[in-house]
This record gives structure tokens, sequence and C-alpha cells, in this order.
């Protein structure tokens, strides 16, 4: 954090913290968090010029920025909620931002409810498909395919290590879907069985490249093998601009003892970390777009080498940091 930025209100911090400690996880979720957060720093600035509120956003803005790097959801949040301050007073600064933070909120839950209707036209009556971690978006095309009245199986990824896919699991059960639940090595096996792979996305590159939770890509592969299409459902506020300028999406490396405990280390033989055993906890992976069959949006579905005009559309070339006008 740049020392010269002013201090954020404490819950601003506090959903920062959330964030980084994945209290608030997945993508749309993030942003959501992130644009509220915005909004609150706004209601509760006690600041009277309207450069120091500037600069007070800025720093909030900065400090929701730096929890975790791959999902572009959180910049493309930011940057949406800020680009709307206007105003010559605090109040009216004030009053843009809390109402784009909103508008921003509201767009999120509606895209997220429009993708699950083109997502859910490619699933049919019958259809078993399998999951991998979880994701708002993914399951808002099993929602709809369900509202539509047509039964659905799920064999549901455990996914290792944080097993995102027990929320999966549970969601999908109070839905009464039934639910096979697997280790995450167990997928080949049971891709003979499952008609359709559904993912989510936290950032879609521009040659259409998928970055997800780890071991995504390797699901992917083996379901081309199988010949098991592979959707993605992605809000458009997965695309990463950035990505169009040649910039490569970064993925999160988490803390070891995601992986390996203390005392699971000290079974292996080693009483300390840095002593030679190294435990590397890559978050996200990144799936070619020649594995995935469609990316479905709230925009319609696209052909992942397709996407990249979209996001000419809807971000034009270039987007600099979240927080410079
Ligand atoms: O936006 P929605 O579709 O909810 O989630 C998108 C993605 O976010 C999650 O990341 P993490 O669990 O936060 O590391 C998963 O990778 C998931 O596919």
């Amino acid at each position: 954090m740049d020392e010269s930025l002013p201090a954020v209100d404490p819950a601003v911090a506090a959903t920062a913290d959330d964030i980084a400690e994945m209290e608030i996880r997945g993508a749309a979720t993030i942003a959501d968090a992130a644009a509220e957060a915005l909004a609150r720093q706004a209601a509760q600035s006690d600041v009277d010029s309207p450069s120091a509120f500037r600069q007070q956003l800025r720093a909030a803005a900065k400090t929701l920025y730096e929890t975790r790097p791959t999902a572009v959801s959180l910049p493309n949040a930011l940057r949406y909620v800020l680009r709307g301050m206007s105003g010559e007073t605090v109040s009216e600064l004030r009053a843009s931002i809390i109402a784009r933070a909103e508008e921003f909120q509201h767009d999120l839950t509606q895209a997220q409810s429009k993708l699950g209707e083109v997502g859910s036209n490619r699933l049919r009556d019958g259809d078993v498909v399998m999951t991998h971690c979880h994701s708002t978006d993914a399951l808002s095309c099993l929602e709809a395919a369900l509202e539509d009245g047509k039964e659905l199986e799920a064999i549901v990824k455990e996914t290792r290590p944080r097993k995102q896919g027990y929320i999966t699991a549970g969601r999908l059960r109070e839905l009464g879907v039934p639910v096979t639940l697997i280790v995450d090595n167990a997928a080949r096996r049971y891709l003979d069985r499952a008609d359709h792979v559904l993912v989510g996305a936290d950032s879609i590159a521009a040659d259409g490249s998928v970055i997800n939770k780890i071991g995504t890509s390797g699901l992917a592969v083996n379901a081309r093998e199988r010949g098991v299409p592979v959707m993605v459902a992605a809000q458009t506020i997965k695309l990463h601009p950035d990505t169009m300028t040649g910039h490569t999406v970064e993925i999160e490396m988490r803390d070891e003892l995601e992986v390996l405990t203390d005392n699971e280390r000290a079974a292996i033989g080693d009483e300390q970390a840095g002593e030679g055993l190294t435990v590397e906890n890559p978050a996200f992976d990144v799936t070619p777009p020649r594995y995935v069959d469609a990316i479905v949006t709230e925009r319609g579905q696209f052909p992942p080498e397709s996407v990249v005009t979209l996001m000419r559309e809807l971000f034009g070339e270039s987007t600099g940091e979240p927080w410079e006008p």
C-alpha cells in the first residue's frame, strides 16, 4: 500500500482481509463485495474536500485490488465504480459512487441470471454434468435448466486443496439434484458417465484461454480425449482487458499450509518449512482455448477464439489501473 495514500474505512480493510483469506471467494462474489466496500467507503467518509474524497476512494480501491491477483472481476468492478465518480462537491461524489456501486451489483445479478438461461439451452433433460470447484455462474446454468423442468445429475469434483466442491454439492442437493462426489483424481474415470463438463472462470484472456481453479486444464484435456464437451460459464466481467495488449494473467500462489499442515509435514519427517521439502500451491491454471467448446456469457455463447471481439467492444483497447481516471 502506498504510504502517501489516506487510511481506508475499517469496513474496507475487513472486506479486503476476507477476500485475501477466502472468507469471501468466487470471482463474481468478490466483485460484488468490492463494489459494496467502495460504496461503504463513500458513505462513511468524513473528509470535506473533493480531492481528499477522491484520494480516499483510490486508496480503498488499491487496498481491495491488492488482495488476490487472478480474478479480473475484482479490478473490473473497481474500475466500473470509480469511473462513475462524478460531481463538484463531496456529497455529489459520494452519491455518485453509491449509485454506481448499486448499479454494478444489480447488473451483476442480472448478468448471472441471463447467462444461466443461455447455458441452460446447452443442457438436455437427463444430462449428467461434471463440475469443478464452486462457481455461481456455472450453478446459474444448472438452476435455469432445472427451472425449465429438466432433470440433471451431477458429478462433483472435490477440488483440493480447499474443497470448494463441497459448496457445489451442497447447493445442488438443495436443488434436489442427485450428486456423486469424487476425488479429483477420479475425474477421468467418471467422464465416461458425463455429458458435459461445466466450470466457471476467474479470467478469460484475449486468445480465449480460460483461467480457472487449478485442475481445470487437466480436466478439459481429459474431457476432450473422452469426447465430453467443456462449457465455461463466465459473465463478461471475467474478460481480462489487459490481455488484449499482451499481458499475461498472474496465477495466485497460495499458502502451503492449505496443502500440508505442520503436523502432516512433521509426519513426512520434515520439521520446518524451507528445509528441503517444498510445497507449491497455485490456485489457478490456464486452459488453452482448443479444449473449450463454449464460453457462456450474458451476451450469448461464444467459441473461445471469438471472445476478443466482445472484449474490444466492452473495454476498448486499453484500461490501465482501476483507480486511474
Ligand atoms: O464467479 P463465480 O462463477 O462464482 O466463480 C468463478 C471462479 O472463482 C473460484 O475461485 P476461488 O474459489 O475464489 O479461488 C473458482 O475458480 C470459480 O470457478
